[in-house]
Protein backbone atom coordinates (compact mmCIF):
# COMPACT_ATOMS: atom_id res chain seq x y z
CA UNK A 1 0.00 0.00 0.00
CA UNK A 2 0.95 3.65 -0.89
CA UNK A 3 -0.41 6.21 1.18
CA UNK A 4 -0.22 9.84 0.53
CA UNK A 5 -1.83 12.05 2.60
CA UNK A 6 -2.37 15.75 2.31
CA UNK A 7 1.10 15.97 0.62
CA UNK A 8 1.95 19.56 -1.13
CA UNK A 9 5.36 20.32 -2.36
CA UNK A 10 7.10 24.01 -3.30
CA UNK A 11 9.76 24.61 -5.47
CA UNK A 12 11.22 28.19 -4.66
CA UNK A 13 12.18 29.53 -7.75
CA UNK A 14 13.78 32.60 -8.27
CA UNK A 15 10.34 33.92 -9.67
CA UNK A 16 9.08 33.23 -6.37
CA UNK A 17 7.42 30.23 -4.78
CA UNK A 18 5.64 27.53 -7.01
CA UNK A 19 3.04 24.83 -5.22
CA UNK A 20 3.93 21.75 -7.86
CA UNK A 21 1.34 19.48 -5.74
CA UNK A 22 -1.25 20.74 -3.81
CA UNK A 23 -2.67 18.98 -0.49
CA UNK A 24 -3.21 15.81 -2.07
CA UNK A 25 -4.21 12.80 -0.65
CA UNK A 26 -4.30 8.87 -2.59
CA UNK A 27 -3.70 5.29 -1.77
CA UNK A 28 -2.48 2.95 -4.06
CA UNK A 29 -3.53 -0.65 -2.51
CA UNK A 30 -0.94 -3.30 -2.92
CA UNK A 31 -1.01 -5.33 -5.96
CA UNK A 32 -2.67 -3.03 -7.94
CA UNK A 33 -1.50 -1.45 -10.91
CA UNK A 34 -2.81 2.60 -10.98
CA UNK A 35 -2.21 5.39 -13.44
CA UNK A 36 -1.99 8.93 -12.96
CA UNK A 37 -2.72 11.33 -15.44
CA UNK A 38 -2.97 14.99 -16.39
CA UNK A 39 -1.80 17.42 -18.36
CA UNK A 40 1.87 19.26 -18.88
CA UNK A 41 3.13 20.50 -15.95
CA UNK A 42 0.09 19.34 -13.41
CA UNK A 43 2.56 17.52 -11.02
CA UNK A 44 2.58 14.28 -11.99
CA UNK A 45 5.95 13.11 -12.01
CA UNK A 46 7.10 15.07 -8.80
CA UNK A 47 4.15 13.16 -7.14
CA UNK A 48 5.57 9.80 -8.50
CA UNK A 49 9.16 11.21 -7.22
CA UNK A 50 7.72 11.63 -3.67
CA UNK A 51 6.23 8.33 -3.28
CA UNK A 52 10.06 6.80 -3.20
CA UNK A 53 11.20 10.18 -1.32
CA UNK A 54 13.22 11.16 -4.03
CA UNK A 55 11.22 14.39 -3.66
CA UNK A 56 10.27 14.76 0.09
CA UNK A 57 7.18 16.75 0.48
CA UNK A 58 7.18 20.00 2.23
CA UNK A 59 3.70 19.17 4.15
CA UNK A 60 1.95 15.64 4.43
CA UNK A 61 3.26 12.45 4.75
CA UNK A 62 4.28 9.22 2.53
CA UNK A 63 4.08 6.04 3.98
CA UNK A 64 5.29 3.34 1.71
CA UNK A 65 5.14 -0.54 2.84
CA UNK A 66 3.95 0.77 6.16
CA UNK A 67 6.64 2.84 6.50
CA UNK A 68 5.99 6.21 6.94
CA UNK A 69 8.86 7.92 4.75
CA UNK A 70 8.81 11.17 5.74
CA UNK A 71 9.65 10.34 9.24
CA UNK A 72 12.50 8.06 8.42
CA UNK A 73 16.04 8.97 8.36
CA UNK A 74 17.63 9.03 5.26
CA UNK A 75 19.47 6.25 5.74
CA UNK A 76 16.69 4.05 6.44
CA UNK A 77 14.57 5.94 3.82
CA UNK A 78 17.37 4.35 1.56
CA UNK A 79 16.90 1.14 2.78
CA UNK A 80 13.26 1.13 2.14
CA UNK A 81 13.88 2.60 -1.18
CA UNK A 82 15.36 -1.11 -2.16
CA UNK A 83 11.81 -2.38 -2.19
CA UNK A 84 10.64 0.16 -4.49
CA UNK A 85 12.20 0.31 -8.85
CA UNK A 86 11.72 3.00 -10.69
CA UNK A 87 11.76 3.58 -14.51
CA UNK A 88 11.79 6.39 -16.95
CA UNK A 89 11.18 7.66 -20.13
CA UNK A 90 14.23 8.18 -21.11
CA UNK A 91 15.79 4.90 -19.46
CA UNK A 92 18.55 6.21 -18.07
CA UNK A 93 20.96 3.36 -18.43
CA UNK A 94 24.38 3.46 -18.22
CA UNK A 95 25.98 3.25 -21.89
CA UNK A 96 29.45 2.85 -20.60
CA UNK A 97 28.12 -0.91 -19.02
CA UNK A 98 26.84 -3.62 -20.70
CA UNK A 99 23.10 -5.10 -19.91
CA UNK A 100 23.88 -7.42 -17.59
CA UNK A 101 26.16 -4.36 -15.92
CA UNK A 102 23.48 -2.30 -16.06
CA UNK A 103 21.62 -5.00 -14.31
CA UNK A 104 24.01 -5.43 -11.55
CA UNK A 105 24.12 -1.97 -10.53
CA UNK A 106 21.70 -2.30 -7.73
CA UNK A 107 23.01 -5.56 -6.62
CA UNK A 108 26.85 -4.07 -6.21
CA UNK A 109 25.20 -1.12 -4.09
CA UNK A 110 23.32 -3.57 -2.23
CA UNK A 111 27.01 -5.61 -1.72
CA UNK A 112 25.47 -9.22 -3.37
CA UNK A 113 28.19 -11.33 -4.00
CA UNK A 114 29.83 -11.81 -7.38
CA UNK A 115 28.34 -15.42 -8.21
CA UNK A 116 24.83 -14.39 -6.29
CA UNK A 117 24.55 -11.18 -8.47
CA UNK A 118 25.48 -12.79 -11.96
CA UNK A 119 22.84 -15.62 -10.87
CA UNK A 120 20.43 -12.65 -10.35
CA UNK A 121 21.34 -10.40 -12.96
CA UNK A 122 20.63 -13.77 -15.79
CA UNK A 123 17.04 -14.54 -13.82
CA UNK A 124 16.20 -10.90 -14.74
CA UNK A 125 16.99 -10.80 -18.04
CA UNK A 126 15.61 -13.62 -18.93
CA UNK A 127 12.29 -12.54 -16.98
CA UNK A 128 12.12 -9.63 -19.46
CA UNK A 129 13.68 -11.78 -22.67
CA UNK A 130 16.91 -10.42 -23.50
CA UNK A 131 19.00 -13.13 -21.80
CA UNK A 132 20.80 -12.96 -25.54
CA UNK A 133 21.83 -9.85 -24.87
CA UNK A 134 23.67 -9.84 -21.85
CA UNK A 135 27.03 -8.55 -23.40
CA UNK A 136 26.28 -5.85 -25.63
CA UNK A 137 25.79 -2.03 -25.22
CA UNK A 138 22.73 0.13 -24.87
CA UNK A 139 23.76 1.77 -28.05
CA UNK A 140 23.12 -1.48 -29.69
CA UNK A 141 19.98 -1.73 -28.51
CA UNK A 142 15.83 -0.33 -29.64
CA UNK A 143 14.02 1.69 -27.17
CA UNK A 144 11.94 -1.03 -26.37
CA UNK A 145 14.81 -3.37 -25.74
CA UNK A 146 16.70 -0.07 -23.55
CA UNK A 147 13.13 0.02 -21.48
CA UNK A 148 13.26 -3.91 -20.82
CA UNK A 149 16.49 -3.49 -19.37
CA UNK A 150 15.75 -0.87 -17.05
CA UNK A 151 13.13 -2.83 -16.39
CA UNK A 152 15.18 -5.84 -15.40
CA UNK A 153 17.46 -3.48 -13.51
CA UNK A 154 14.21 -2.32 -11.37
CA UNK A 155 13.37 -6.11 -10.52
CA UNK A 156 16.74 -7.25 -9.77
CA UNK A 157 16.53 -6.12 -5.85
CA UNK A 158 13.21 -7.79 -5.96
CA UNK A 159 11.08 -4.75 -5.10
CA UNK A 160 7.32 -4.87 -4.02
CA UNK A 161 6.54 -1.58 -5.55
CA UNK A 162 7.42 -0.32 -9.33
CA UNK A 163 7.04 3.54 -10.15
CA UNK A 164 6.99 4.53 -14.00
CA UNK A 165 7.52 7.48 -15.27
CA UNK A 166 6.34 7.60 -18.72
CA UNK A 167 7.60 4.49 -19.03
CA UNK A 168 6.27 4.36 -23.15
CA UNK A 169 6.41 7.82 -24.07
CA UNK A 170 9.46 7.64 -26.18
CA UNK A 171 8.26 3.96 -27.91
CA UNK A 172 5.94 3.48 -30.94
CA UNK A 173 2.94 2.17 -30.72
CA UNK A 174 3.47 -1.99 -31.20
CA UNK A 175 6.98 -1.23 -28.91
CA UNK A 176 4.75 0.31 -26.31
CA UNK A 177 2.06 -2.48 -26.12
CA UNK A 178 5.77 -4.81 -25.57
CA UNK A 179 6.25 -2.78 -22.67
CA UNK A 180 2.78 -2.84 -20.71
CA UNK A 181 2.71 -6.80 -21.37
CA UNK A 182 5.91 -7.05 -19.71
CA UNK A 183 4.43 -4.71 -17.09
CA UNK A 184 1.88 -6.95 -17.24
CA UNK A 185 4.08 -9.94 -16.63
CA UNK A 186 6.05 -8.45 -13.69
CA UNK A 187 2.56 -7.81 -12.09
CA UNK A 188 0.80 -11.04 -12.63
CA UNK A 189 3.88 -13.10 -11.64
CA UNK A 190 5.83 -11.44 -9.18
CA UNK A 191 2.56 -9.49 -7.83
CA UNK A 192 4.77 -6.27 -7.51
CA UNK A 193 2.48 -2.95 -7.19
CA UNK A 194 2.78 -0.96 -10.11
CA UNK A 195 1.99 3.18 -10.49
CA UNK A 196 2.45 4.60 -13.98
CA UNK A 197 2.31 8.77 -14.73
CA UNK A 198 1.60 8.56 -18.17
CA UNK A 199 -0.29 10.90 -20.71
CA UNK A 200 -1.61 8.13 -22.98
CA UNK A 201 -4.99 7.17 -22.35
CA UNK A 202 -4.20 3.78 -24.05
CA UNK A 203 -1.42 3.23 -21.58
CA UNK A 204 -4.03 3.45 -19.09
CA UNK A 205 -6.77 1.58 -20.56
CA UNK A 206 -4.89 -1.29 -21.06
CA UNK A 207 -3.53 -1.50 -17.51
CA UNK A 208 -4.45 0.38 -14.76
CA UNK A 209 -7.35 -0.48 -12.52
CA UNK A 210 -6.85 2.74 -10.43
CA UNK A 211 -6.78 6.12 -11.83
CA UNK A 212 -5.99 9.62 -10.25
CA UNK A 213 -6.30 12.75 -12.30
CA UNK A 214 -3.98 15.56 -11.35
CA UNK A 215 -4.27 18.93 -12.56
CA UNK A 216 -2.72 22.03 -11.97
CA UNK A 217 -0.82 20.48 -8.74
CA UNK A 218 -4.25 19.28 -7.53
CA UNK A 219 -5.58 15.73 -7.26
CA UNK A 220 -9.06 16.66 -9.17
CA UNK A 221 -10.48 12.85 -10.05
CA UNK A 222 -9.73 9.20 -9.07
CA UNK A 223 -12.25 6.50 -10.25
CA UNK A 224 -11.30 2.62 -11.01
CA UNK A 225 -11.21 0.80 -14.05
CA UNK A 226 -12.87 -2.37 -14.28
CA UNK A 227 -9.84 -4.57 -17.01
CA UNK A 228 -10.34 -2.21 -20.10
CA UNK A 229 -14.02 -2.12 -19.17
CA UNK A 230 -16.45 1.22 -18.90
CA UNK A 231 -17.72 -0.54 -15.20
CA UNK A 232 -16.37 0.62 -12.11
CA UNK A 233 -16.83 1.88 -8.60
CA UNK A 234 -15.92 5.45 -8.72
CA UNK A 235 -14.97 8.22 -6.70
CA UNK A 236 -15.44 11.76 -7.80
CA UNK A 237 -13.86 14.78 -5.89
CA UNK A 238 -15.03 18.27 -5.86
CA UNK A 239 -13.77 20.45 -8.18
CA UNK A 240 -12.54 18.04 -10.85
CA UNK A 241 -12.45 18.23 -15.05
CA UNK A 242 -14.89 15.02 -16.06
CA UNK A 243 -12.78 14.83 -19.23
CA UNK A 244 -10.48 11.87 -18.65
CA UNK A 245 -13.01 10.23 -16.60
CA UNK A 246 -15.29 10.38 -19.56
CA UNK A 247 -12.29 9.06 -21.58
CA UNK A 248 -11.57 6.38 -19.79
CA UNK A 249 -14.85 5.39 -18.35
CA UNK A 250 -16.88 5.84 -22.01
CA UNK A 251 -19.01 8.92 -21.10
CA UNK A 252 -19.97 7.82 -17.52
CA UNK A 253 -22.18 10.31 -16.17
CA UNK A 254 -21.12 11.84 -12.55
N1 LIG B 1 13.12 20.49 -9.41
C1 LIG B 1 12.24 21.42 -9.79
N2 LIG B 1 12.45 22.73 -9.57
C2 LIG B 1 11.57 23.65 -9.91
N3 LIG B 1 10.37 23.39 -10.51
C3 LIG B 1 10.10 22.10 -10.76
C4 LIG B 1 11.00 21.05 -10.43
N4 LIG B 1 10.44 19.88 -10.80
C5 LIG B 1 9.25 20.18 -11.35
N5 LIG B 1 9.04 21.51 -11.32
C6 LIG B 1 7.85 22.20 -11.82
O1 LIG B 1 6.72 21.65 -11.17
C7 LIG B 1 5.63 21.52 -12.07
C8 LIG B 1 5.18 20.08 -12.10
O2 LIG B 1 6.20 19.31 -12.73
P1 LIG B 1 6.04 17.75 -12.98
O3 LIG B 1 7.23 17.31 -13.75
O4 LIG B 1 5.75 17.08 -11.71
O5 LIG B 1 4.73 17.75 -13.90
P2 LIG B 1 4.17 16.61 -14.84
O6 LIG B 1 2.70 16.60 -14.65
O7 LIG B 1 4.91 15.34 -14.58
O8 LIG B 1 4.52 17.20 -16.27
P3 LIG B 1 5.01 16.47 -17.62
O9 LIG B 1 3.85 15.60 -18.04
O10 LIG B 1 5.27 17.60 -18.55
O11 LIG B 1 6.24 15.69 -17.26
C9 LIG B 1 6.12 22.03 -13.42
O12 LIG B 1 5.68 23.37 -13.58
C10 LIG B 1 7.62 21.97 -13.31
O13 LIG B 1 8.24 22.96 -14.08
Amino acid sequence: MITLEHVSKIYHLPSGRFEAVRNVSLQVPQGTIHGIIGPSGAGKSTLLRMMNALELPDQGTVTVLGRELTALPETTRREVRRSIGMIFQQFHLLNNRTVSGNVSVPLELAGLPRRERLNRVRECLRFVGLEDKAGQYPASLSGGQKQRVAIARALASRPDILLCDEPTSSLDPKTTAEILEVLLHVHRTLGVTIVIVTHEMDVVRSICQGVSVMEDGRLTDAFTLERNEAEAGTSGIAGYSASYRELLLGGTEV
